[in-house]
């Protein structure tokens, strides 16, 4: 089942009890599902091609333990995983951003570790499996740096080994490298879930303008970016389509502008459920400035 963040609980309740990063064409998941019935499993994963295919193979394999993030496995541990309720994580081939000087792009260093902690249950673990000894070595030295791990380094179970890539290195005969990390202390860092905000929207006297051309526009915010990139008509109205990077948080969603009873609506459409942000306000602020310079007065802002 696909999490849409605009009509989900943070975090997510029941509370899942893994969580795999990276699913990739989701066979890994699927299977583990299938042997864990009992389990509530989140996968997350920031390809959106491949969370199509993965959705199709649980819809057609009938899987219905499987919740899917499509996003950043950051934003999913902070949010919508409740504290100290994971017994495994899985990372399965992650990518290795092998050059030195690409490290800082690889998920399992010292301060994912640190935050990790906060959602493991006592004694849960980590599962790292990978082709990339190099990646196997440094993710052994940030938990080591995070004092809150210990490190075993077993041979990968066989059945880690099913997954596309791990078949795919195996054709060639890569070697394997497997680490399990287990909680030993927790980071005392608060982490708490995004607050949640109200829609944002603005209600605004006047005819709405008639906009022959729009030019793409970004508009900065602490912490991010929105760039509206291009508009669309509709009887009555005008949609925005807007992209919105803040953090670890990457959402594309529609603002509209549309008629209504009470004046101008303009604000965020619940269209694909997206969620409240401080970025998505502050596009809806840019939108409502950019109709006032249209002629159009503020009868109430919301945001
Ligand atoms: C090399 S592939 C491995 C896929 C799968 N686990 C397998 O073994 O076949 C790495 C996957 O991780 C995903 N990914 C990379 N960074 C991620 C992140 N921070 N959060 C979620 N997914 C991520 C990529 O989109 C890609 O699908």
């Amino acid at each position: 089942m696909l999490i849409r963040l605009g009509e989900s609980e943070f975090p997510l309740r029941p509370a899942p009890e893994v969580l795999e990063v990276g699913f990739g064409d989701g066979r890994f998941t699927a299977e583990l599902a299938r042997r864990h019935p009992e389990w509530r499993i989140l996968g997350a994963e920031v390809s959106a091609a491949s969370v199509a295919r993965a959705l199709k193979r649980f819809r057609r394999e009938g899987i219905a333990n499987v919740w899917v993030y499509h996003g950043q496995a950051t934003f999913a541990l902070r949010n919508l995983v409740a504290p100290r309720s994971l017994v495994r994580v899985y990372v399965n081939f992650p990518d290795p951003w092998p050059k030195a000087k690409h490290e800082e792009n690889r998920l399992l260093r010292r301060a994912f570790f640190q935050r990790l902690s906060t959602r493991l249950a006592e004694g849960g673990e980590l599962w790292l499996t990978t082709d990339h000894e190099g990646y196997w070595r440094y993710a052994q030295a940030e938990a080591a740096a995070s004092g809150l791990f210990d490190v075993d380094t077993p041979p990968p179970p066989p059945h880690l080994l099913t997954t596309k890539y791990a078949l795919k290195w195996k054709e060639v005969g890569r070697s394997f490298y497997h680490a399990v990390f287990r909680k030993r202390a927790e980071d005392p860092t608060p982490w708490p879930p995004l607050p949640r905000c109200p829609m944002p929207h603005a209600l605004m006297s006047g005819t709405l303008p008639r906009l022959e051309t729009f030019e793409k526009t970004v508009v900065r915010f602490e912490g991010g970016a929105a760039v509206l990139l291009e508009v669309a008509a509709f009887p009555g109205g005008y949609y925005f389509l807007t992209h919105v990077e803040e953090g670890d948080l990457v959402q594309d969603v529609l603002l509209e502008v549309r008629t209504s009873a009470h004046g101008l609506y303009v604000g965020l459409s619940r269209f694909g459920a997206p969620l409240a942000t401080p970025g998505v306000k502050a596009a809806v602020a840019w939108l409502v400035g950019f109709l006032e310079g249209q002629g159009l007065g503020v009868l109430q802002r919301s945001y």
